[in-house]
């Protein structure tokens, strides 16, 4: 007897999943034979609820967009016994879900969902006990997804995300950064550090051409100047998938970290604001059992 339960959000996005719900249901019920629907009617709801059906369920199946995703799978990286989850993707960007190779039209994604290939996940996770699958960032990454708030989501979808950026770009603050990895440690000035787990940032692949899920590592890069031969490489790793190169850049791999800024920085945590450095983060490898979309390389 298989009993997967769909924690959605019915407001995320263009409500797309809401619209499809019966649809949805009806393909699900062919794969499973209990589906149970909760729909979120605020944040946090989502997470309650999963705490509490999680070892009573042998699929959890999140729907909605990344900020459904981020609080679900920090409400399941908590648990002890954790099942498998699955990523119905709802929302603007569905970042991670495109990690995962779920298609982005909902009853496709549920197709593929059906198929029940569970892989592995590794997750990021951070001193101040937040999870992140997709990415951690402080300074310039903060400011372009505030912008984001600010603009019309709605009418801009993911193309705010890079009008944003290119608009910050040159008017951008450095801090003084210091951080310790197991193998590299630096100090000096700085405009960003983001810290990658998937390989997509705002619905397309970018900064980390070659990041895996399931490496158990974090892919680390740092800007130290905002400079146009940083911005250029950059530009250029995007289109060749190579490793962004120049002097103005650092990239690494990391298992650990850990990291202070002066002044503090605000922290953007898979697209969640209000925390500050300093703080150590670290990767586990594995951590999480999801439901993806295509065999990912081994
Ligand atoms: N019924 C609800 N009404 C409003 N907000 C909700 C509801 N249920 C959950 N939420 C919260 O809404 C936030 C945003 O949801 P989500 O990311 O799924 O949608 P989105 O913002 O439209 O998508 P994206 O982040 O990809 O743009 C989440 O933090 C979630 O907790």
């Amino acid at each position: 007897m298989t009993h997967a339960e769909l924690i959605l959000n019915p407001a995320a996005g263009r409500r797309q999943l809401f619209y499809a719900l019966d649809d949805i249901t009806r393909l699900l019920q062919t794969g499973f034979d209990q589906v149970t629907v909760y729909q979120t009617t605020q944040p946090g709801d989502g997470a309650l609820r999963l705490k509490e059906v999680a070892t009573d369920r042998d699929l959890i199946i999140a729907g909605g967009g990344d900020g459904t995703v981020h609080e679900l799978t920090n409400a399941l990286s908590s648990l002890v016994q954790r099942p498998p989850l699955a990523i119905l993707p709802g929302g603007t960007c569905n970042d991670f879900s495109r990690a995962l190779g779920m298609e982005q039209e909902p009853l496709a994604a549920v197709k593929q969902i059906l198929q029940k290939r569970e892989r592995r996940i590794d997750v990021g996770m951070s001193s101040q006990g937040r999870y992140f699958l997709n990415f951690w960032g402080i300074g310039l990454i903060t400011e372009v997804s505030l912008d984001i708030q600010n603009q019309s989501k709605e009418r801009l979808g993911r193309l705010a995300y890079y009008f944003s950026a290119v608009q910050n770009l040159w008017d951008q603050k450095s801090f003084q950064l210091r951080i310790q990895s197991e193998d590299i440690a630096f100090e000096g000035e700085a405009t960003m550090l983001l810290v990658g787990n998937g390989s997509y940032i705002g619905g397309v692949q970018a900064f980390f051409p070659h990041s895996r899920i399931d490496d158990g590592q974090m892919d680390v890069l740092v800007i130290k100047e905002t400079s146009l031969d940083s911005i250029w490489s950059m530009l250029m790793s995007i289109l060749t998938k190579e490793w962004p190169d120049s002097d103005d850049l650092m990239y690494f791999h990391a298992k650990d970290l850990t990291i202070s800024a002066s002044p503090p920085q605000e922290i953007d945590c898979d697209g969640e604001k209000g925390e500050f450095t300093p703080v150590n983060l670290s990767i586990l490898p594995g951590h999480l059992s999801m439901y993806v979309g295509e065999i990912l390389e081994e």
